[in-house]
């Protein structure tokens, strides 16, 4: 199950961004080049996961969470909204804050209405303030949000999601240290 994931993840080589541990991945960075048989393995495995008839929109973050939603976009026919770090300033936009481990700036929702039903899928997940401000912004609109899915992983920030009544699907988590990668569950495993 998620060989190719799993396998690319232990070999991930890392980097300091300031006192961050930073894993570099194709997935999560498309460096040094995204397998496409890797995406497509993960979208099976999403498929399997997700009640996807319900969908109205899959519901992605700029950047990297791009090459695999855009994948379950490809293979169910159902659009693709990306939350955007650049403004567009049309009617009805909505800024939220973001911030990681090591970065912090603006993101932008255009394309979404009350009661669209969404799937939120992104690349990483780790100190969880980019979902938990995406997640938040999206109740505030009357968005319903059917499921949050990451391909990875990384710490405890997820754990914060369940007090928005979220719980996410991590399809791989693993542990971070200046050694490298070591996974730690898969999802379906537990
Ligand atoms: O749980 P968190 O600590 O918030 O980290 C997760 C976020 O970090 C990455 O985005 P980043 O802003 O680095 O942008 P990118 O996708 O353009 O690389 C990733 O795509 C997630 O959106
Ligand atoms: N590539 C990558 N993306 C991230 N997003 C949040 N943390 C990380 C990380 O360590 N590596």
């Amino acid at each position: 199950m998620l060989e190719k994931l799993k396998t690319s993840l232990i070999n991930s080589p890392m980097i300091k961004r300031g006192e961050y541990n930073y894993f570099i991945h194709p997935i999560s960075d498309g460096v040094p080049s995204i397998d496409p048989h890797m995406v497509e393995e993960i979208a099976e495995y999403i498929l399997q996961i997700t009640d996807i008839k319900k969908v109205d929109t899959i519901l992605t973050i700029e950047a990297m969470g791009i090459p695999v939603a855009n994948a379950l976009s490809m293979k169910t026919g159902i659009p693709l909204t990306i939350v955007r770090k650049r403004p567009y300033f049309l009617e009805g936009e909505v800024e939220l804050s973001q911030r990681t481990g090591y970065s912090k700036g603006a993101l932008y929702i255009n394309g979404l209405k009350k009661g669209d039903r969404v799937i939120i899928v992104d690349d990483v997940i780790s100190t969880g303030g980019t979902l938990m401000a995406l997640v938040k912004a999206l109740k505030t609109m009357g968005v319903e949000i059917l499921d949050v899915i990451s391909v990875i992983g990384r710490g405890n920030g997820y754990l914060q999601l369940k007090e928005l009544g979220v719980e996410p699907k991590i399809l791989v988590t693993i542990d971070v240290s200046e050694k490298g990668v070591e996974i730690k569950n898969v999802f379906g495993n537990e």
